[in-house]
C-alpha cells in the first residue's frame, strides 16, 4: 500500500501541475469502509510533509480580486433566510438558504440540518498561520443531527438506516462542492503558482470555508469542524454519495463534467472486508453491543448503502485496490 499511497500523491500532484488552476480537487468514493477516510488522510499527509520540506510561501501581494466581492459572487445565487418559512427536514430538494454577518463578514449557509451542518464562507483575511497544502472535506459531516431524524414521520427507519443517502443534508453537499468548485481559481499562464507554491490567500480572492466534520463516536456532526483555507491548494473531498446518478446527488456530478479542475477515485474492496471493518468500528463507537450485533448492523443497512454506492454511481477516473489490514 506503500507504493499506492505515492502514487496517489503523485498523481494528485500532476493534476495540480496540469490544471492550470491554483487548486484543485480529488472526489474519492467507495462502499462504508472501504477506507475512504484513511486513504485520503493518508494521501493529504504525504503531500502536506513534501510541501513543509520542497514548499515555498509568496509573500503577499496585491489582491488580483479583494475576497469579499470573490464571497459575493460565490454566494449570490443563494437566497437569503426567511423566517417564515418551514423547513420541512424530509424535503430532500429543499434548497439551502444563507444568513450573512456583516461585521465578521461571514455568510452561513444552511438547510435541513440548520447549525449542525453549516457553512460558513468567511471573507476576512486568515491570519499567518500554519497552512496545509492539502485538506480532507468529509462528505460524513453532512449527516442529518439525531434531533432532525427525530422528526421524521418513521423516525425508527431513520435512525436505522442513518448512513443512507437520504439521512444526509444532500443539498447542502452539492452547495459545497459548487463553492469548492468556484475556488478553483484559473490565475492565467502568467502567473501561474510553482508546484509547492502556497500564496497568502489576499491574492487568489478565495474566502476559507469552515465545513462540518463527522466523529462516529460523537454520532452527531461537529459543526465547522474543518476550515478549508484560501491557502489550500488540493482538497481530498471524501464521502460515499458523491458520484450517485439519483436526486440532488446527480447535481455534483453535473457541475463538474467539463471542469479540469478536479478528478474522481474509487476505492475497490470486497463486502466481506468491509464487513469485519464496520462491525468493528461499530462497536467501537458503541452503536453496538457485540462483534456480532455489529455484522447484523452492516448486513441490514451499511451494505446496502454500499450495494447502492456500487450500482447506482458515476463511474470514476481512477481504482483504487484496497489491501486489507494495510491502512
Ligand atoms: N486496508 C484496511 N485494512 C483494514 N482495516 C482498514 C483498512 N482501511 C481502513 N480500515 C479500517 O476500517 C474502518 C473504516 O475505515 P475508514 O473510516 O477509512 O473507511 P470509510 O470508507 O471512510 O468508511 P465510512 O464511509 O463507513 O465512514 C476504520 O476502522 C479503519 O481503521
Amino acid at each position: 500500500m506503500d507504493k499506492t499511497y505515492t502514487a496517489l500523491a503523485n498523481r494528485a500532484l500532476q493534476l495540480l501541475e496540469t490544471s492550470g488552476t491554483y487548486r484543485v480537487l480529488v472526489f474519492l468514493v467507495g462502499t462504508p469502509g472501504s477506507g475512504k477516510s484513511s486513504v485520503a488522510h493518508e494521501v493529504a499527509s504525504r503531500i502536506n510533509v513534501m510541501h513543509r520540506e520542497n514548499g515555498f510561501r509568496e509573500p503577499p501581494g496585491k489582491a488580483t480580486s479583494p475576497r469579499d466581492l470573490v464571497t459575493n459572487s460565490l454566494v449570490s445565487g443563494i437566497p437569503m433566510f426567511d423566517p417564515a418559512s418551514v423547513i420541512d427536514p424530509e424535503n430532500e430538494a429543499l434548497q439551502p438558504h444563507k444568513v450573512v454577518d456583516l461585521p465578521t463578514q461571514t455568510t452561513t449557509i444552511r438547510a435541513r440540518g440548520l447549525e449542525a451542518t453549516a457553512i460558513d464562507v468567511v471573507s476576512t483575511p486568515v491570519s499567518d498561520t500554519e497552512v496545509s497544502f492539502v485538506q480532507v472535506a468529509p462528505m460524513d459531516g453532512f449527516h442529518l443531527p439525531r434531533n432532525v431524524l427525530d422528526q421524521f414521520s418513521d423516525l425508527a427507519s431513520a435512525h436505522f438506516r442513518r448512513g443512507s443517502e437520504w439521512t444526509f443534508d444532500s443539498t447542502l453537499v452539492v452547495t459545497l462542492v459548487d463553492l469548492l468548485q468556484a475556488c478553483c481559481v484559473d490565475l492565467g499562464l502568467d502567473s501561474k503558482p510553482g508546484l509547492f507554491q502556497t500564496l497568502l490567500g489576499a491574492e487568489t480572492g478565495i474566502p476559507l470555508l469552515a465545513i462540518p466534520t463527522f466523529d462516529h463516536e460523537l454520532k452527531d456532526p461537529t459543526p465547522r469542524g474543518t476550515v478549508i483555507q484560501p491557502e489550500t491548494r488540493i482538497v481530498i473531498v471524501e464521502g460515499l454519495y458523491l458520484l450517485l446518478k439519483i436526486k440532488a446527488w446527480s447535481t455534483i456530478h453535473r457541475h463538474l463534467s467539463g471542469k479540469r479542475s478536479h478528478e474522481t477515485w474509487k476505492i475497490d474492496v470486497s463486502e466481506e472486508a468491509c464487513r469485519e471493518r464496520v462491525a468493528k468500528r461499530h462497536l467501537r463507537s458503541g452503536l453496538v453491543e457485540t462483534y456480532e450485533k455489529g455484522v447484523e448492523r452492516y448486513d441490514l443497512n451499511d451494505v446496502l448503502n454500499g450495494r447502492q454506492v456500487e450500482l447506482e454511481s458515476w463511474e470514476a477516473d481512477v481504482h483504487i485496490d484496497s489491501v486489507d489490514g494495510v491502512v
